[in-house]
């Protein structure tokens, strides 16, 4: 699929990942829906991205993910809006070890039903046109991160439900991919959570140490993560596909063995 002339709906899109997605989108001539809960700075994005592309071609819309009815309610005004939903990518996240529910209602549980009702407005066994959708996880979703444990759990359920649900939709033919990414450090506003007990909790007194890890991993640019978010929606092939994005190695693929390949 060639993102020129589709929509797309982007959940935490008012900065950081987010953003540098919206702008990769609008680069390759997409609309787009910018979903975020922070309504001054989903504004602030929206005036700044008119200037550049025009005005008609994002919608943005004050959403709090974790909340069902107004998470179906940003779905159904981008259809309205636009007329259709071909690319669907699920990357509002948070790090508190604190407030640790949060985080699971956030980065897990608004995944999956996410990916849900894009898949009732998609899925071509419901009329749907068929689409892609991309989840936002980590590499915390496939290393242990002493230093959150659940940011990292519920990154690795991000991982398992995407790969799950690929299988399923080829199954059934759906007609819709669905890909995740697995950035390791990216220079966003997240980073500034390390310096905060009330996201870091009990791990607040180790976060020199992951300090160090970014030192010795490197700070990846969200531009980089955007870049990898095209190349999984133009590559029709990728489906369950788990990619990896460090400056070690730029964008690369897990590689899974084929018992851990699910037999379709
Ligand atoms: N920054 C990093 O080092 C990495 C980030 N990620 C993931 O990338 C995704 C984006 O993260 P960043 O851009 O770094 O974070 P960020 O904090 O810069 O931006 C996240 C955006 O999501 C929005 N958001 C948070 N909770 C929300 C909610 N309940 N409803 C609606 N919007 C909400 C925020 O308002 C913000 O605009 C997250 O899923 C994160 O876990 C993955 C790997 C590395
Ligand atoms: C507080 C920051 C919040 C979230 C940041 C992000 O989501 C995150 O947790 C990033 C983790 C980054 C980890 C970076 C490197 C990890 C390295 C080793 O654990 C694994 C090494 C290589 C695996 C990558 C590969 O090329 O296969």
């Amino acid at each position: 699929m060639y993102a020129n002339g589709k929509v797309a709906l982007v959940t935490g899109a008012a900065q950081g990942i987010g953003r540098a997605m919206v702008e990769e989108l609008l680069n390759k001539g997409a609309a787009l829906a910018m979903v975020d809960q922070n309504r001054i700075a989903g504004e602030q994005c929206k005036a700044s991205l008119d200037e550049k592309f025009g005005s008609n071609r994002t919608l943005f819309i004050q959403c709090d993910v974790t909340d069902q009815e107004q998470l179906r309610d940003a779905f159904q005004r981008t259809v309205k809006h636009f007329g259709r939903l071909d690319i669907l990518v699920n990357n509002a996240g948070v790090n508190n070890e604190k407030d640790w529910e949060k985080t699971i209602e956030v980065n897990l549980i608004s995944v999956i039903r996410g990916t849900y009702i894009g898949l009732e407005l998609m899925n071509k066994k419901n009329g749907g046109q068929g689409g892609v959708i991309i989840n936002i996880s980590s590499l915390a979703g496939l290393t242990p991160a002493a230093y959150q444990p659940v940011y990292s759990a519920s990154k690795h359920g991000v991982i398992g439900f995407t790969r799950s649900i690929a299988a399923m939709a080829s199954i059934g033919n759906y007609g819709v991919r669905v890909n995740t990414v697995c950035p390791a450090f990216v220079d966003t506003p997240l980073l500034e959570s390390i310096d905060k007990e009330e996201n870091m909790g009990e791990y607040f007194q180790y976060k020199d140490n992951i300090k160090d890890m970014m030192k010795l991993f490197g700070i990846l640019d969200p531009s980089l993560i955007a870049q990898g978010l095209v190349r999984l929606i133009e590559d029709e092939t990728a489906n369950g596909a788990v990619m990896k994005i460090t400056t070690s190695r730029g964008i690369h693929f897990e590689e899974f063995s084929a018992q851990q390949r699910t037999k379709v």
